[in-house]
């Protein structure tokens, strides 16, 4: 069932008003659009939350929705459509902005009613609206826009440019509006393309009342701009049904930062909590062990005291003495040349690479395998290798890149049947066809679950694994034929 935005959007803000007096846990309803086996209960601590009535498999599609309000973000304007958000096809601007894009006609037709007046301002205030004005543009012109928030952040220069954009009879009062940015800074889901790439932002009401764990239980993903949450494992009846707000690569203090700034809570999930006890390692942020013949991770200093040696004890039994100051000073080295090679990466992918790869030798030797910074270090050079068709250098990244999605990611994951995607299709660029094909199966069970069996994503695997077996079968056939 999908959602009928506008209703819902008011239906969510006067539920709010109702239970804003509520301290217990209590059934308020079956949210709007999923299918009956939830309900919406309010805890202290998270607010409105959705939890299970019944037990829900793995792979389940347990929500589909169409926004209330979506644009295209910025980067992507020129090759998304803003009506229906394909990417994949040609684009003709609007003659009269110049700005916004569509596919088709019939998109254009179907958009107007949400551009017209849009349309207007940006060829009034001769500038490009930046992607959240444009968003807050289009809710505000919805006028629909009702508020009860009172957190209070200086908005003022956002709001100015609104109005330049909108026009006056639009506008909301002051308060009003800070609440319409508040909500929409914590609320906005980032529409993703079928490579998980954010192209657009947009407000899925009913949906955002899915808290956020760090540990999830479900997915978000879209075709087009229709929503689909799914369950990434089992969920017990009783369970919150939980999507992650962040990057799982993330370290746990750089997502608590994140999660604080932007939604202005800190995040006590199943996977912060297992963190702070002292017997386990966050292997985002882990340190390597100094027994080489060890796969552990050690814990990093919480701060370098540069005059201080650091002693740390890994499981295998090894002490690891590192001295403070030289191991600041080595990721700090690392860390910039990490930073330069990410700024060429566009223009000289091959001088990128030195800088890249030199951080690469830095950062390997001191930080466990999963540590984020690493991580960040292998996307990078995966990207210039990939660039430069350097296949062997890019298989190896993208191979260290899916071992860490395997040991910090959920089982399910489409990110996860992106990566080994990736990796499958470096092996058919240089025809080691029997092992692409095992990756494709593996990218394909992840992805039918993680996205369905109509996601673009699964479709574009199952094509490949399908050609892959058959030129396998052409070729054994063919040394068939031969012997004969
Ligand atoms: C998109 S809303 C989710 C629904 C919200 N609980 C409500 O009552 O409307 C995001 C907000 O929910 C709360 N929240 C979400 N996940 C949380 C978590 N793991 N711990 C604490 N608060 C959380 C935070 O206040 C956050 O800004």
């Amino acid at each position: 069932m999908e959602n009928q935005p506008t209703k819902e959007f008011e239906d969510i803000l006067s539920q709010s008003k109702q239970t804003e007096a509520v301290q217990e846990d209590i059934i308020l309803d079956e949210p709007k659009g999923a299918l009956k086996k939830f309900c919406i209960k309010k805890t202290e601590y998270k607010g409105r939350g959705i939890y299970a009535l019944e037990t829900i498999q793995r792979g389940t599609s347990i929500w589909q929705a169409l926004p209330f309000s979506a644009v295209v973000d910025d980067q992507n304007i020129s090759n998304t459509c803003s009506s229906c958000f394909v990417n994949d096809k040609r684009m003709f601007k609007c003659s009269k902005c110049s700005l916004i894009h569509y596919c088709s006609k019939q998109c254009q037709i179907d958009d107007w009613q949400n551009h017209q007046e849009e349309c207007k301002a940006i060829v009034k205030v001769q500038r490009n609206p930046p992607t959240f004005i444009r968003l807050a543009s289009r809710i505000l012109r919805k006028r629909k826009v009702d508020v009860t928030l009172s957190q209070m952040e200086t908005f003022a220069q956002l709001a100015m440019v609104v109005k330049e954009c909108v026009g006056r009879d639009e506008l909301l009062p002051a308060v009003d509006m800070l609440t319409l940015f508040c909500r929409l800074t914590s609320n906005g889901f980032s529409v993703l393309d079928a490579e998980m790439q954010s192209i657009g932002v947009g407000i899925y009401p009913n949906v955002s009342l899915l808290n956020h764990s760090c540990w999830p239980n479900c997915i978000v993903v879209f075709e087009g701009l229709k929503m689909n949450v799914r369950s990434i494992r089992k969920i017990e009846i009783g369970e919150e049904v939980t999507i992650s707000y962040t990057d799982l690569f993330l370290t746990g203090e750089e997502r608590r930062k994140e999660l604080h700034e932007r939604y202005f809570f800190t995040c006590r999930c199943e996977l912060c909590e297992k963190y702070k006890s002292v017997s386990e390692v966050d292997p985002r942020s882990a340190l390597r062990c100094t027994n080489t013949s060890c796969a552990n991770p050690v814990d990093q200093p919480s701060t370098f005291d540069k005059d201080e040696e650091y002693v740390v004890s890994c499981n295998c039994g090894k002490v690891s003495t590192f001295d403070m100051a030289a191991l600041d000073d080595s990721l700090e080295k690392a860390r910039s040349l990490f930073k330069k090679g990410s700024e060429l990466s566009a223009s000289e992918p091959e001088n990128a690479l030195t800088y890249l790869h030199q951080a690469f030798l830095i950062q390997q030797s001191l930080l466990y395998f999963a540590n984020h910074e690493l991580v960040m270090t292998h996307r990078a050079l995966f990207d210039c290798d990939s660039k430069l068709h350097k296949w062997d250098e890019a298989l190896q990244h993208a191979e260290c890149l899916e071992r860490v999605y395997n040991a910090v990611f959920p089982e399910y994951h489409p990110d996860t049947a992106l990566q080994i995607y990736r990796v499958a299709k470096i092996l058919l660029y240089t025809n080691q066809l029997e092992k692409a094909v095992t990756k494709l199966r593996k990218a394909l069970k992840i992805s039918e679950v993680t996205c369905g069996h109509r996601h673009k994503l699964t479709r574009v695997i199952e094509t490949s694994l399908k050609n892959s077996e058959a030129e396998i079968a052409i070729a054994v056939l063919d040394k068939v034929l031969d012997r004969d």
